[in-house]
């Protein structure tokens, strides 16, 4: 039996609720669980350097294989030693398959057995992706963890669509599973979908954990439906997962999402959203968002949040950083993004001091009283 490239080790159970405090062990170091983990998708996580992220406590990142596929080609990471060494990031690493990316970003596509054909979104050339390519560009990039080839339907699609859709996913899955060159140094989890029906959900999970994978990801969730839905789906299908093996939730990165997800069993979130908004000049504060580039805020001379012991928060205004959107200062964008960004990894430091505490649940309601 090979060691598996990364492994969880369950520290201790909520006594509350189902929000576990873990760490998860790669190749590029061990880190705490539950972790938010920031999104670099052409790998640069946009405005930040990586000692910035270091310095903020991040530890892994997200990068994309759809993107890095077409700019600038799995190739020339893998000759530049790949994505660690090519972004001058020492932790861990973790690469989407680009099945997302496709359906969401790509021009129509045809979805076969074989996988999926569609347009590169950038000059209209016809492209193709499948298990084995996906995973084989993941292999050349060198991910400490990657995502499988999956098929993420539209939530409200039906039962019938679904249910050829995850079984196919799960083939897929399976494909990849067999196409992966590093197990020992990569690993390769599974997507669990299924949208919102449970016994889909069920089946999904029950093919993939079959497949013996060491993580699991939740998609299928924060495609346009509601957080309750969201909410209700993850209550029945994190218990289908292995209690010692990783959970990713995919996609999520509100506050009040990723409090509810953890209190579902959820160990690993990503989403694009801190660092998106950040650029046009909204923050995330502990009394909820606050857009700084708003006429309001021109004179006055607080932190973004009085509360956040950031790098922003303890040395500029939302005067100036107002001033600087407003003039497209780059320094804006990269003071709002720093300071989203540790709002977040802040956050899930004050999520795992509850679990330990066994006091999570006191600390949403005092979270939700003032977040609003
Ligand atoms: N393989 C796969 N990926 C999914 C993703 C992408 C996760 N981030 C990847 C990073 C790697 C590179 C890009 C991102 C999702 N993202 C979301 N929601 C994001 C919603 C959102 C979008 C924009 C702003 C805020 C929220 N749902 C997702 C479901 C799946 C899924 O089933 N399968």
């Amino acid at each position: 039996m090979t060691t598996p490239a990364v492994t969880y080790n369950l520290i201790k159970k909520d006594k509350h609720t189902g929000a576990r405090l873990g760490q998860i062990t790669t190749p590029h170091g061990t880190f705490d669980t539950p972790m938010f983990m920031p999104v670099g998708t052409q790998a640069s996580v946009k405005a930040m350097a990586p000692e910035e992220l270091k310095e903020m406590g991040a530890g892994v990142i997200l990068a994309n294989t759809y993107h890095l596929w077409l700019r600038p080609g799995e190739d020339l990471v893998e000759e530049a030693g790949g994505l660690h060494q090519f972004m001058n990031w020492d932790q861990g690493i973790l690469t989407d398959s680009g099945g997302f990316q496709v359906f969401s970003l790509a021009e129509l596509r045809n979805i076969t057995e074989e996988g999926v054909h569609f347009k590169n979104h950038l000059n209209g050339q016809k492209l193709f992706l499948s298990p084995e390519k996906a995973i084989a560009i993941e292999n050349a990039l060198g991910a400490d963890i990657m995502m499988s080839f999956d098929e993420c339907p539209p939530f409200f699609e039906s039962y019938d669509y679904i249910k050829k859709s995850i079984e196919r996913t799960s083939r897929w899955a399976e494909r990849g599973l067999r196409a992966h060159k590093n197990p020992q140094t990569q690993a390769l989890f599974g997507i669990v979908q299924g949208g919102g029906h449970k016994a889909l959900r069920e089946q999904s999970a029950r093919d993939l954990v079959s497949l013996d994978f060491p993580g699991y990801s939740i998609g299928g969730l924060s495609v346009g439906e509601s957080k309750a839905e969201m909410n209700h789906v993850l209550d029945f299908t994190t218990p289908l997962l292995p209690e010692n093996k990783p959970r990713y939730l995919m996609g999520v990165g509100s506050p009040d999402a990723l409090i509810d997800g953890v209190i579902r069993g959820v160990d690993m979130f990503d989403c694009v959203l801190p660092t998106r908004i950040a650029r046009n000049g909204t923050c995330m504060t502990s009394k909820g968002r606050l857009v700084v580039k708003n006429a309001k805020y021109a004179r006055d001379f607080r932190p973004l949040d009085e509360k956040c012991n950031c790098y922003a928060c303890r040395n500029y205004t939302r005067a100036y950083i107002r001033h600087l959107l407003k003039t497209d200062e780059i320094f804006g964008l990269r003071l709002t993004s720093y300071h989203n960004l540790y709002f977040l990894l802040d956050l899930m430091r004050k999520i795992r001091a509850a679990i330990k505490e066994d006091r999570l649940l006191d600390f949403r309601a005092e979270f939700f009283e003032e977040y609003g």
